[in-house]
């Protein structure tokens, strides 16, 4: 392959610093438990890892788990990160932020902090995160946040249990200040296989993306749908009704962006080094042990099937809105064993017969 023929290097990063957890959500893709994780990358293989990143471009790197607070080293590895130039940003349950944390977090660099809140309340947010005083705890982390003027945003993942709150979760997401909103829809794996059965279903998950368009109207914070390639679709679609262009003046990053960023922009680094599109896909284009980041990016089998749109089968393949949606292909994973299969929770009837 030479030069110009290879692939874009990846936007954004996530990457488990940990499989450990304080909390025990009942929807966690990671199955993650308070049990001491085996085979993490130590500290030296973790800074190795930032190297090859930084060495291909300079991706906004998510530090995520589990939960990267339990990690010692989180503070050392955002610095490391954030000297080589890397936008790096820390996604918290929200429970261990004390004011400490969070100055030492500001000193290593970190530009935001991402705080899971599944409910308006306790009673919904604790029945999602499996500990009682959960809501409480992120809570308080949110004020320490605050305190020390760190930009926050809020995480939410959308399921039948919670479906009729997120207004509620918009208003408070603006009353507490935070910068963004950004809605997940649940993909059913890790602990999430569990919760199959309470995905809302594919009509609901086209009022709830409709509703989140409109919302964007009357608002300056940042609402972005994630793990919901459809809002791609809705957004053009709602677009051409009111007889506007979709375009970065009218509608921001949206316009440029697309649903599943799945081994095209985004991907995953596990605990132990495996690198995957998402957290949400246990199909693995290879581990750093064995390779280095910019080689298995580049040259995986599996991430250049992703990048190839025309490899899309069932409804998603014959899509007239396939270079803007894409389907989540953690969800046809979840539900076929086929990461290139149709979207199983679309309505949208292709054009295309
Ligand atoms: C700036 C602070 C941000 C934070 C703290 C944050 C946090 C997160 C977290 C926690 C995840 C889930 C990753 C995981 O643990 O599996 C995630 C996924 C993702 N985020 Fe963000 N994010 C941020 C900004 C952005 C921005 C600016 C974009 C715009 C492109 C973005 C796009 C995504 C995408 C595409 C995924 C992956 C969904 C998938 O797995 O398919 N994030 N983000
Ligand atoms: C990193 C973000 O991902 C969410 N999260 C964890 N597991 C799942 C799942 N199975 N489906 C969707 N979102 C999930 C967390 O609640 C957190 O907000
Ligand atoms: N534990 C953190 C949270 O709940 C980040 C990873 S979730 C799989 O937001
Ligand atoms: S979703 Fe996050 S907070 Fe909940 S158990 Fe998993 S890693 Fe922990």
């Amino acid at each position: 392959m030479t030069m110009s023929e290879e692939p874009n290097p990846p936007r954004l990063i996530a990457w488990e610093l940990t499989s450990r957890c304080n909390l025990s959500c009942v929807h966690c893709r990671g199955a993650s438990t308070d049990e001491k994780a085996i085979g993490e990358l130590d500290t030296s293989e973790a800074k190795t890892f930032i190297d090859q990143v930084a060495s291909l471009g300079s991706p906004i790197l998510i530090l995520s788990g589990g939960e990267p607070l339990v990690r010692p080293d989180v503070y050392e590895l955002a610095n490391y990160g954030t000297n080589k130039g890397l936008r790096v940003v820390l996604a918290t349950n929200g429970t261990l932020l004390e004011r400490e944390t969070v100055r030492k977090l500001k000193e290593a660099g970190i530009k935001r902090v991402s705080i899971s809140l599944d409910g308006a309340d306790s009673a919904t947010h604790d029945g999602f995160r499996g500990v009682e005083g959960a809501f409480d705890k992120a809570m308080e982390g949110i004020d320490a946040l605050k305190a020390e003027g760190m930009d926050f945003q809020i995480n939410t993942t959308i399921t039948k249990r919670n479906l009729g709150e997120i207004p509620r979760i918009l208003k408070m997401a603006t009353s507490l200040n935070a910068e963004a909103l950004h809605i997940f829809l649940l993909v059913p794996t890790g602990r999430g296989e569990n919760l199959a059965n309470e995905e809302i279903p594919p009509a609901e998950y086209e009022r709830i993306l409709r509703w989140f368009y409109e919302q964007k109207k009357h608002t300056s914070l940042e609402l972005k749908a994630t793990c919901a390639p459809h809002y791609f679709r809705i957004m053009r679609q709602c677009a051409e009704k009111e007889g506007m262009e979709v375009s970065i003046n009218t509608h921001g990053f949206d316009a440029v962006s697309r649903g599943c960023l799945g081994g095209t922009a985004f991907c995953f680094v596990s605990s132990t080094g495996d690198v995957q599109p998402c957290g949400y896909l246990p199909a693995i284009a290879g581990n750093i042990r064995n390779q280095s980041f910019g080689e298995i990016w580049n040259n995986s089998t599996l991430f250049n099937e992703l990048r190839d749109f025309s490899l899309l089968k069932g409804k998603c393949g014959k899509c007239e809105y396939k270079n803007v949606c894409g389907g989540c292909r953690a969800r046809a994973y979840a539900a076929t064993g086929d990461y290139l299969e149709e979207e199983p929770y679309c309505i949208y009837h292709p054009r295309q017969k």
